[in-house]
């Protein structure tokens, strides 16, 4: 696999998707492992952020220890599915900010077509990292990435669940400067651009709309 994609195979990521998968999975169960998922994968995906020494006194001494750096972060969940990754990844970084992008696929032809965009004014000083459950065919998340890219983040990086193989290599060649973090890589898309097997579809199952 390409040095740019990271399958994060944590255990408890791996156990949480087998529930996630199950079509009989209700909604408010579907949202709450969506979110501890989403918090588990940004624990990985924000690793290498850089610590700085500052000095605090506890109730027994002072010592030096370490805050993360003048790095800030953004997170841009792409609606609808992408929101219900964001109340776990603000549970790790809550001083993040949050811009929203919204795309949605067209049935007939799979192509995303953008009716909302909301980024942080300051964003050209933040990592991003950008939410959606589903990379499917990948046109979503290249059109989100390349709307950001206009704005200068500092980097961004992508962040979904499950991805098709078809839209990892269509991401990873339209962006290769963006890493791309999934929970799994499944079999294949079908004719209709759902991943097989993969969950269904992420929005509606979060917002109860099948
Ligand atoms: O199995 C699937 C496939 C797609 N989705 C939704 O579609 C977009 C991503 O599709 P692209 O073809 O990569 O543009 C994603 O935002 C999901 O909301 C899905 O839910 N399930
Ligand atoms: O990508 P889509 O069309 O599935 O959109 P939504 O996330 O609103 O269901
Ligand atoms: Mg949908």
């Amino acid at each position: 696999m390409n040095k740019q994609v990271f399958i994060m195979d944590h255990p408890l990521i791996q156990h949480k998707l087998t529930f996630l998968r199950d079509k009989n999975t209700g909604s408010k169960e579907f949202r709450e492992l969506v979110g501890e998922i989403a918090m588990l994968m940004c624990y990985e995906a924000t690793r290498d952020l850089p610590l700085e020494e500052t000095t605090i006194e506890t109730p027994i001494s002072k010592t030096k220890t370490k805050v993360i750096a003048g790095r800030k972060l953004a997170f841009v969940p792409i609606l609808r599915a992408g929101l219900g990754m964001v109340d776990g990844v603000l549970r790790m970084v809550p001083a993040a900010k949050v811009g929203h992008i919204g795309l949605y696929r067209d049935h007939e032809t799979l192509q995303p077509v953008e009716y909302y965009s909301k980024l942080p004014l300051d964003i050209n000083e933040r990592e991003v990292i950008v939410l959606d459950p589903m990379l499917a065919t990948g046109g979503s998340g290249i059109d989100a990435v390349t709307i950001i890219k206009r704005s200068n983040p500092k980097s961004i990086r992508f962040m979904c669940i499950i991805a098709a193989p078809e839209g990892v290599k269509a991401f990873t060649a339209a962006h290769p400067d963006v890493e791309l973090y999934c929970a799994a890589v499944d079999d294949h898309l079908n004719e209709n651009g759902y991943i097989v097997p993969g969950l269904g579809d992420a929005g509606d199952r979060i917002f109860g709309t099948l």
